[in-house]
């Protein structure tokens, strides 16, 4: 279980999270949502142990950055690494031997090429092959399926169910609501670094509808458009 409490965080007099309380228990799926800027991104970067935060996170097992993968929603590649010495390079990291990558090749990936010559889906698909082959218990996905083809979308969300059957965490963001509805098990309405609530699937509804409905139409009158 991952135990988040009394989380803040600020770039310098700039509030992102404030007072961020929340848990993550092995087998589920939280999907987090919110605004452009609400701080998702932030919030993830803090649990996985890349930003400086005032207040707790705890992990029951250990150092939470030895069982974590993290996928950003742009992933960074050093120029001249292949893809398949980037799968190499994460998985040393966790000394994992993998005999054959062409094999563990779901997304069928030019494996030989420069992982920075990928395509912007390419890329963010190699980064999540390269965290499942390291065989992490928990996962932090950063919008996982934005800018990935529908067919990859379809595999990615059976590889999420798999890691909920074998009772991994799972924490991603999504700005597209059927995605999230298809996939969580709790949503968490993130709101200006906030969290506004925190709801299980039978209640999804009610946070789409106040997403939806938050001065949508006031800001479209201002345009004037007739
Ligand atoms: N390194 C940084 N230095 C200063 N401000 C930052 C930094 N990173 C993020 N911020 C600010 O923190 C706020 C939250 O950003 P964050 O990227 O976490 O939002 P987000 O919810 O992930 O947005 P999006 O949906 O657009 O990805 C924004 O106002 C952003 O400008």
């Amino acid at each position: 279980m991952i135990s988040i409490d009394s989380l803040y965080k600020a770039y310098n007099n700039h509030h992102v999270l404030n007072d961020i309380c929340l848990s993550f228990k092995k087998g589920e799926i939280h999907g987090i949502v919110g605004e452009n800027g609400a701080g998702k991104t932030t919030l993830f970067r803090c649990i996985s142990g890349m930003e400086s935060f005032k207040g707790k996170i705890e992990y029951d097992k250990g150092e939470i950055k030895n069982s974590i993968g993290f996928l950003p929603t742009n992933p960074y590649f050093f120029s001249k690494i292949t893809g398949k010495e980037y799968l190499q390079l994460l998985c040393n990291a966790r000394k994992i031997k993998i005999g054959d990558f062409k094999e563990k090749n779901i997304f069928d990936l030019p494996l030989d090429k420069y992982a920075e010559t990928y395509s912007t889906g390419m890329k963010k698909k190699l980064a999540l092959t390269a965290i499942l082959l390291q065989n992490n218990d928990v996962f932090i996905l950063d919008e996982p399926f934005n800018g990935v083809d529908i067919h990859s979308n379809i595999i990615i969300n059976q590889v999420l169910s798999k890691l909920k059957e074998l009772d991994k965490i799972i924490i991603l963001s999504s700005h597209i609501f059927s995605t999230l509805h298809q996939t969580c098990d709790y949503l968490h309405y993130l709101k200006k670094g906030s969290i506004e609530r925190s709801v299980d699937k039978t209640n999804f509804d009610s946070i789409e509808k106040e997403m939806q409905t938050s001065g949508i139409e006031a800001r479209i009158d201002r345009l004037n458009l007739g």
